[in-house]
C-alpha cells in the first residue's frame, strides 16, 4: 500500500540554525524540505542589531549547498538596550520578520534577554505602530515557580499583561508545551498566533523520565503531562489558522546533551515533515497538515504561501532516519520518535 499527499512547500517558524560549522552541517536538513525558517537569534554573542541579522543571514546564504533553495527570515534578538529606530529600520528594509523575547536566563543563551519588561517599551510600541511581531519564549525564570508551570505563570504575569498593555502588538506564543496555552489563544480574537513543534505532539514528560533518563527529549519549554501534549495534538489538527509550525529544531552536540548538566534542545529538521504526516494521519487529519506547515504561518506573517510542494509517500516498510548527523563541532542526535514512521518526504 502507498499513499501519497502533497502538500504546498512548508516552511520553519521557529529554527536554531546556530553558526559555522554546525550551520553548515544542519541547513541541508532543514532546506531540503523546508522553503524558508524564521531564524533564532540566540547566537553567542546574540544577534541584536538590523547589521548583526544582514551578517548573520549572509553567512546563512554562504553555507547553503549549491542547487538548493531556502529563505531565511531573520529576526532580532530582544535586549534592554535594542533600539526602536533600528528596529523600524530593519523592518522597513524587509530584512528582519519578527523580533524575539527572551526572558533573560529562560533558555539556551538567553543571558542576554529581558529583566525588566518596562525597559522594552518603547520597542513593543514601535513593533505595535510598524506591524512588527514579537515571538516570545513564553517562560518565568522565578526561582520559586516550578518548572512545569513555568509557562502557564508568563501568561498571566507577563504575556496578557504586555498584550493588554500594548494594543495592536502581534505576537507568537513560540513553541507551546501546555493546554493553558492554547486555551489562551483560542480565547483571544486577534494578534495573536503561536508555534507547535514537532516533538510536543510526541513526547510528554514520562518519556524523559521513565526507564532511565533521555537527554534527547529534554528540551525547554520541558514536555509536559500527556493532557497537554493532547491538547497541543487537538490545536495543530484543528486547521484553526493561529497555530502553525514552528519545529524549535535546536542542534546541540552529544557531548553537549549527554552530560551531568545536559543543554535543552531536540534536534528535528531532519525527520520532522514525515513525524508530522504520522502524526496527523493518526489523529485523522492528513487534510490539516498543509494548513499548518504551510499555509496558518504565510498568513500571519502576512507573506505568500512558499512556491513549489513537497510529497509526503507512505510505504509499507518503516523508513531509516539517520540516527546522527556528523557536524565538525561533534555528532548530533537526529530525535528519535520511539516507533516506526512509513512516511518519506521528497
Ligand atoms: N528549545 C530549546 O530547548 N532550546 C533552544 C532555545 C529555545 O528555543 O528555547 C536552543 O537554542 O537550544
Ligand atoms: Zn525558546
Ligand atoms: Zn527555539
Amino acid at each position: 500500500m502507498t499513499d501519497t499527499l502533497t502538500i504546498p512547500r512548508p516552511d520553519d517558524w521557529h529554527l536554531h540554525l546556530r553558526d559555522g560549522a554546525m550551520l553548515q552541517a544542519v541547513l541541508p536538513e532543514t532546506a531540503r524540505h523546508f522553503g524558508r525558517a524564521i531564524i533564532m537569534p540566540n547566537l553567542v554573542p546574540p544577534v541584536v542589531t538590523g547589521d548583526q541579522a544582514a551578517a548573520y543571514r549572509d553567512r546563512i546564504l554562504a553555507a547553503l549547498p549549491e542547487g538548493m533553495a531556502f529563505e531565511p527570515l531573520m529576526t532580532l534578538y530582544l535586549t534592554e538596550d535594542t533600539d526602536p529606530e533600528d528596529v523600524a529600520a530593519a523592518h522597513a528594509s524587509g530584512l528582519v520578520k519578527a523580533v524575539k523575547l527572551y526572558p533573560a536566563g529562560a533558555t539556551t543563551n538567553s543571558a542576554s534577554g529581558v529583566r525588566d519588561f518596562e525597559k522594552v517599551r518603547p520597542v513593543l510600541e514601535k513593533m505595535a505602530e510598524i506591524g512588527l511581531p514579537l515571538c516570545t519564549h513564553g517562560e518565568v525564570t522565578d526561582h520559586d515557580i516550578d518548572i512545569f508551570d513555568r509557562e502557564a505563570v508568563f501568561i498571566d504575569r507577563v504575556l496578557d499583561p504586555i498584550r493588554k498593555a500594548t494594543p495592536g502588538l502581534r505576537v507568537v506564543m513560540e513553541h507551546i508545551t501546555t493546554k493553558n496555552a492554547a486555551d489562551y489563544v483560542a480565547s483571544q480574537d486577534k494578534d495573536l498566533g503561536a508555534t507547535i513543534t514537532t516533538h510536543h505532539l510526541i513526547i510528554n514528560r514520562n518519556h524523559i523520565l521513565v526507564g532511565g533518563i533521555k537527554p534527547h527529549y529534554y528540551c525547554l519549554p520541558v514536555a509536559k503531562r500527556e493532557e497537554h501534549r493532547l491538547a497541543l495534538r487537538a490545536a495543530a489538527t484543528s486547521g484553526d489558522k493561529r497555530y502553525f509550525l514552528g519545529t524549535d529544531s535546536a542542534p546541540h552536540t552529544d557531548p553537549n546533551k549527554e552530560s551531568a548538566c545536559g543543554c535543552a534542545g531536540c534536534f528535528t529538521a531532519t525527520n520532522t515533515m514525515s513525524l508530522l504526516a504520522h502524526v496527523f494521519e493518526e489523529e485523522g487529519a492528513l487534510d490539516k497538515l498543509a494548513g499548518f506547515a504551510s499555509e496558518h504561518g504565510p498568513a500571519f506573517y502576512g507573506l505568500p504561501v512558499s512556491g513549489g510542494s513537497l510529497t509526503l509517500s507512505k510505504g509499507d516498510a518503516p523508513v531509516k532516519f539517520p540516527e546522527k548527523i556528523e557536524s565538525g563541532d561533534g555528532p548530533v542526535t537526529v530525535f528519535d520518535p520511539g516507533f516506526d514512521v512509513y512516511w518519506r518526504a521528497e
